[in-house]
């Protein structure tokens, strides 16, 4: 049994009005039994509403955190956000290159990686996102590229403590399709081992979420997998009931 703790984080992406703390209050009600079970809980809401639904977290077990961040402390960078402000804000952690920041904005490894080190200085905990598409699935490059985006993604200052992987298949997101366990079990696999060979014992302390289509009703399946140490999770997160759920099957483990 791993001894790293679990961790159920929802991304919220581009959704999510001031009316939306209603549904984190859902949440802090139901989250008690789930930390308490060792289950560690994160919303990433749009930056607009960070410090709101910090201020409402705070004492509770769920925590806060960004969807993106800039790799500089501060400066003429109109519209960006240095993650020393997401930390001033109330955040956390932050998630960094999600493949819809590399589609949308053309994020490529090293900037993830730059962005990864901006977090580390203002000490967030990092989630890296990787993930193939479904052509280079198709084409038998899912483990390879999973691989190069590690290793060029995640910069050296990774530790147990503040770096998370988040395993998601670009064809998995939002499509309700999800690979089967033992591509699951597979990719995460390679990951540990390559983690492993680059960062030795600090790798066991990382955890490796799963994301993509993952909801009440799979969730125990996929949370049960080896090396699967908790999930990054979009559209469920977003109701109070299917988030709960979701740690609930984490917690059950
Ligand atoms: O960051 C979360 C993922 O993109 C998964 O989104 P989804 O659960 O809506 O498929």
């Amino acid at each position: 049994m791993s001894t790293r703790r679990p961790l159920i984080a929802g991304n919220w992406k581009m959704n999510g009005l001031a009316a939306s703390a209603a549904e984190v209050e859902r949440m802090i009600g139901g989250a008690g039994p789930i930390a308490s079970a060792g289950v560690d809980l994160l919303i990433c809401p749009p930056a607009t509403l960070i410090a709101r639904l910090a201020a409402l977290t705070t004492g509770s077990p769920i925590a806060i955190g960004g969807q993106d961040c800039d790799p500089r402390p501060n400066g003429a960078h109109t519209g960006d956000i240095a993650a020393e402000m997401l930390v001033d804000a109330g955040a956390a952690a932050v998630i960094l290159g999600h493949s819809e920041r590399r589609a949308d904005h053309g994020e490529t490894d090293a900037v993830v990686r730059a962005k990864a080190e901006g977090a580390h200085r203002a000490g967030l905990l990092r989630i890296v996102c990787v993930g193939e598409t479904q052509a280079e699935r198709d084409a038998g490059q899912a483990v390879s590229v999973v691989a190069r985006q590690l290793a060029e993604s995640v910069p050296d200052t990774a530790t147990g403590a503040d770096l998370v992987i988040a395993y998601e298949p670009v064809w998995a997101i939002g499509t309700g399709l999800t690979p089967t366990p033992e591509d699951i079990v597979e990719i995460h696999a390679a990951m540990r081992g390559l983690l492993r060979t680059r960062f030795g014992a600090e790798a066991e302390g990382m955890r490796l979420l799963y994301g993509g289509s993952v909801k009440p009703d799979n969730a125990a399946v996929i949370l049960n997998l080896p090396d699967v140490d908790g999930a990054l999770v979009g559209g469920a997160s977003l109701k109070a009931t299917d988030f709960l759920a979701i740690a609930g099957a984490c917690a059950g483990r």
